[in-house]
């Protein structure tokens, strides 16, 4: 007899895009994914209107996710117009906060004083502040909670790591190029949540944590860099006449490695497809294809004499990988796979390398006179 899986039981805040992407992605077989341990149910979905909830349940996931699908528990997904009643609803044992950048930190907080484990959508926060008080009330309560920057459960992200930290397919790492964009100026309006002010707009928010996070993967988490958080943070901000940032640049320095990343994201140029990350060693490069938040494969590129300026390169290597739906549900593995182990964070998305992005975030939206709109930050950074 095969065993049961542990099953995560979400309730969902907000019926958006995002947790549509989500219910879509945790309703799949999991074994199409190589998946037998652990599986998902959708016991709740809210909105801040009933109707709205009603409609993505009968659009998305009507008999609920892969685990109502297959048996392994007996609910069906029930729709509320409040996100207060999502996290009251008993099956719940894990919210997944879908919502605006602007209501992360409120709605985790709910989802925590009421009990319950914790996914939040990146960014976790508007800011340090903000994301520090909820680690407060998760570690008080010994709760899990995590930001949801799904990028670092992608296979394609691990093998990536795999091969600069462990395989030495490019020697010594020497610097890398990392760019999440979107071509938003002038083609929505400035109510969008991208380009609003008063919805706390803006790229580095937005889309900067995905070149943040494969900095923060291919650099801070490399096995000689030991963790050591980049020793200079440089930025450049260009604003919006809403006030939000349309374009910003980062860089940070690593000198355990002697490497340093050169990270972009703006609201100007559409999304690259080829080469979005681009990672140079001494002996060769790997150039990261599909959305930066979402890679589907890579290019290895080796020199054929490391040793001279301007090495000629031995044909390029390909590495491909098609992803089923969104791919939000490598994330959602992991973190049932924690519930299952009673853990209350991931080492893969751990609560301090979210302080230490947050902070960073801080830093670079202060050298860029980025300031939220008064009242949008519940809890003030220094
Ligand atoms: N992991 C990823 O790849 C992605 C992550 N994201 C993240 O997900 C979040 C949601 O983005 P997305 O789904 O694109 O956005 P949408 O606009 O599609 O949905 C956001 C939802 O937030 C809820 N909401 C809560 N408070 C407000 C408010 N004051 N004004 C408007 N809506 C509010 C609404 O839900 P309701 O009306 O039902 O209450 C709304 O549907 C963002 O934080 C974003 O950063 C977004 C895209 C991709
Ligand atoms: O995380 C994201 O990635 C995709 C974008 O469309 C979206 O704005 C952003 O929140």
């Amino acid at each position: 007899m095969t065993a049961q899986p542990f099953v995560a039981q979400w309730g969902i805040l907000g019926c958006g895009w995002i947790s549509s992407e989500f219910a879509k992605d945790i309703s799949f077989p999991t074994t199409s994914r190589g998946t037998t341990d652990v599986s998902h149910a959708i016991a709740a979905v809210g909105s801040r209107s009933l109707p709205k909830a009603e409609e993505f349940i009968k659009k998305w996931c009507p008999d609920g996710a892969i685990a109502q699908k297959e048996g392994h528990v007996k609910f069906a997904p029930k729709a509320y117009g409040s996100y207060k009643e999502v996290v009251d609803d008993p099956n719940v044992n894990i919210v997944y906060v879908g919502t605006m950048n602007i209501a992360h930190y409120e709605d985790a907080k709910l989802a925590l004083e009421g009990n319950k484990h914790c996914l939040v959508e990146k960014p976790a926060s508007l800011n340090a502040a903000e994301w520090n008080h909820l680690v407060s009330i998760a570690r008080a309560k010994k709760l899990f909670l995590m930001e949801g920057v799904w990028t670092r459960f992608n296979p394609m992200m691990l093998a990536v790591q795999k091969a600069v930290h462990e395989d030495d397919v490019i020697g010594e790492i020497r610097c890398m190029y990392s760019d999440h964009s979107m071509d938003v100026y002038k083609k929505r309006p400035d109510t969008d949540r991208l380009l609003s002010a008063e919805l706390a707009g803006g790229c580095l928010l937005d889309i900067g944590p995905y070149p943040m996070v494969w900095t923060m993967m291919i650099l801070y988490r490399h096995p000689k860099n030991q963790r050591t958080p980049a020793e200079k943070l440089g930025s450049t901000m260009m604003k919006y006449h809403t006030g939000v940032d349309l374009a910003t640049g980062f860089t940070m320095t690593f000198p355990k490695l002697n490497a340093i990343a050169y990270c972009t994201t703006n609201l100007l140029s559409c999304v690259q497809q080829k080469q979005n990350t681009r990672i140079v060693g001494s002996k060769g490069e790997i150039l990261v294809h599909g959305y930066t938040s979402r890679p589907t494969g890579y290019t290895i590129r080796r020199f054929i004499d490391p040793e001279s300026e301007g090495a000629k390169c031995h044909p390029d290597e390909e590495v491909k990988h098609d992803i089923q739906g969104f791919g939000l549900y490598w994330e959602a593995d992991e973190v049932a796979r924690c519930l299952r182990d009673g853990k209350t964070e991931c080492e893969r998305m751990p609560l301090e390398e979210t302080t230490m992005t947050m902070k960073y975030f801080d830093q670079i939206r202060k050298e860029g006179g980025y300031e939220f709109l008064p009242g949008l930050e519940k809890v003030k950074s220094e």
